[in-house]
C-alpha cells in the first residue's frame, strides 16, 4: 500500500504509564508504516503533568497547534498524585484538547475475547460473547459545566443542548447500522432535567433509523446490567460522565481495562486515539503495565485515516499475542509491558510476510490477465 499524501501523526505521551504504553503503539504503527509506505510521520509533544513540569501548561499552544495540523493524534494517558491539587491539574489539558478540536463522539468497543471467556470475572456462559460499543458523549454535559467550589459547599453544572444530544444520536445509530442494530440509551430520566432532554431527542433521532431497535435504561441499572447479562447490549448512547464510568466497568468484562482503546472523533479535523485508562501511577515504570488499550488505539486510528486493512493486521496480532499465551499482569500473565508488544509485532511481521505473497500473486495474475 503506498498512500498519496503523508500523514503527520502526533504523539502525546503524557504522564505515568502514557509513555510506556504509547511507545509500544509507536513501535507498532512505525513497522508498518516502513513495511507498507504508509508515510506516517510522528511528533512526539508535551502534554499533561509532564507538560506543567515544562511549561507551566497541561496544554501548551505549542502542543495544541500541533494537534490541529495534524491527521491524528496519538494520547497515552495524563495525571497522577504528583499533580494532586494544582490549579491547572493534567486531566484539565485534555479536557481542553477534547473541546478545541471539537471532539464529541468517544467510541469505546468492549469485547469478551473468543479463546480468553476465562480472564473475564464473568461465569462463561455470561460473557461468552459479549461485545458492546459504548458511544459516549465527550465534550457537554457535568465535565463541561461551570465549577464552583467554595469552604462550605460545590456545585458543578450539567448542561446538554438539543443539537448536542442530536449529533451523539446520529453516530450512536449510525455505528449500530454497522453492528447488531440496537441502541441502548442510558440516562437517569426520572431525576435529571437533562437526561429528560436526552431522552426526548434520542427518540426524535431514532425516527431516522427505523432499522435500529431503541431502548432505554436508567444509569444505575444499566451498571448491574452490563455485568450480569452483557450480552443485552449493542450500542450504547450516553452523556459523558455515565459514560466514562460505565466503559471502566464494562472494559473488565473482557478481563482488563488494559485491554480497551478508544477513538474520539468530531464533525471535521484529526480524531483522538487513546486507551480508556488513566496513568496507573501505582505500576508506572515499572515496565509491566498492558499495552494493549494503545494498541487497539493504533488500531483504530489506522480505520479512521482509511488504512482499515493495516487496522485490521495490527487487531489481529494483538488477539494473536494473547491468544498464544503472551500476557501482562492484569492479564494473569508474567509479560512485561515491552515484551508484549514485541510479541504483537512479531505477530504483524508474519501477518505481513503473507500479505506480501498476497500482493505479488495479485500483481502476477494481473500480468497474466493483461
Ligand atoms: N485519559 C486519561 O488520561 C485518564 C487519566 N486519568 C488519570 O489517571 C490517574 C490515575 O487514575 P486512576 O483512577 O488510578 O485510574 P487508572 O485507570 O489509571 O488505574 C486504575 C487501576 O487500573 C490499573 N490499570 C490501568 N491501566 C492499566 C493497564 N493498561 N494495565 C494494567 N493495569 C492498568 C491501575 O494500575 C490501577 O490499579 C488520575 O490522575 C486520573 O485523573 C484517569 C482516567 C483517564
Ligand atoms: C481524566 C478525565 C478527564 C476523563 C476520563 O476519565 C476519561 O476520559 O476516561
Ligand atoms: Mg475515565
Amino acid at each position: 500500500m503506498n498512500k498519496d499524501k503523508d500523514m503527520k501523526i502526533v504523539i502525546l505521551p503524557g504522564d505515568g504509564v502514557g509513555p510506556e504504553v504509547s511507545a509500544e503503539a509507536v513501535k507498532c504503527l512505525e513497522l508498518l508504516s516502513s513495511h507498507c509506505g504508509l508515510g506516517l510521520h510522528f511528533e512526539t509533544h508535551a502534554f499533561g503533568g509532564a507538560a506543567i513540569d515544562a511549561t507551566g501548561s497541561p496544554l501548551p499552544d505549542s502542543t495544541l497547534a500541533a494537534c490541529q495540523g495534524a491527521d491524528a493524534v496519538l494520547l497515552g494517558a495524563v495525571g497522577g498524585p504528583r499533580w494532586d491539587g494544582r490549579t491547572e491539574m493534567p486531566e484539565a489539558g485534555l479536557l481542553k484538547l477534547r473541546r478545541e478540536l471539537g471532539l464529541f463522539a468517544n467510541l469505546r468497543p468492549a469485547r469478551v475475547i473468543q479463546g480468553l471467556e476465562a480472564l473475564s470475572p464473568l461465569r462463561a456462559d455470561l460473557a461468552e460473547g459479549a461485545d458492546v460499543l459504548v458511544v459516549r458523549e465527550l465534550t457537554g454535559g457535568v465535565y463541561f459545566g461551570d465549577r464552583v467550589l467554595e469552604d462550605d459547599a460545590a456545585s458543578d453544572l450539567c448542561v446538554y443542548s438539543r443539537a448536542e444530544i442530536e449529533r451523539i444520536a446520529h453516530v450512536a445509530f449510525q455505528s449500530a447500522r454497522r453492528r447488531g442494530r440496537k441502541v441502548t440509551s442510558v440516562d437517569k430520566a426520572n431525576v435529571m432535567a437533562t437526561s429528560k432532554l436526552w431522552r426526548r431527542t434520542v427518540v426524535e433521532v431514532a425516527e431516522h433509523y427505523p432499522d435500529v431497535a431503541l431502548d432505554h435504561m436508567y444509569v444505575d441499572a444499566a451498571a448491574m446490567a452490563l455485568v450480569t447479562n452483557p450480552r443485552r447490549f449493542d450500542v450504547i448512547l450516553t452523556e459523558n460522565m455515565f459514560g466514562d464510568i460505565l466503559s471502566d466497568e464494562l472494559s473488565v468484562i473482557g478481563g482488563s481495562i488494559g485491554l480497551l482503546g478508544s477513538a474520539s472523533v468530531g464533525a471535521s479535523g484529526p480524531g483522538l486515539f487513546e486507551p480508556i485508562h488513566g496513568s496507573a501511577p501505582d505500576i508506572a515504570g515499572l515496565d509491566i503495565v498492558n499495552p494493549a488499550g494503545a494498541i487497539t488505539s493504533a488500531a483504530m486510528m489506522l480505520e479512521q485515516l482509511g488504512m482499515a486493512d493495516m487496522g485490521r493486521f495490527l487487531a489481529e496480532a494483538l488477539g494473536k499475542t494473547m491468544l498464544g499465551g503472551c500476557r501482562t499482569a492484569d492479564m494473569g500473565g508474567s509479560a512485561r509491558c515491552s515484551e508484549f508488544g514485541e510479541a504483537v509485532r512479531e505477530h504483524l511481521r508474519r501477518r505481513l510476510v503473507r500479505y506480501d505473497a498476497h500482493l505479488e500473486l495479485v500483481t502476477m495474475n494481473r500480468g497474466c490477465c493483461a
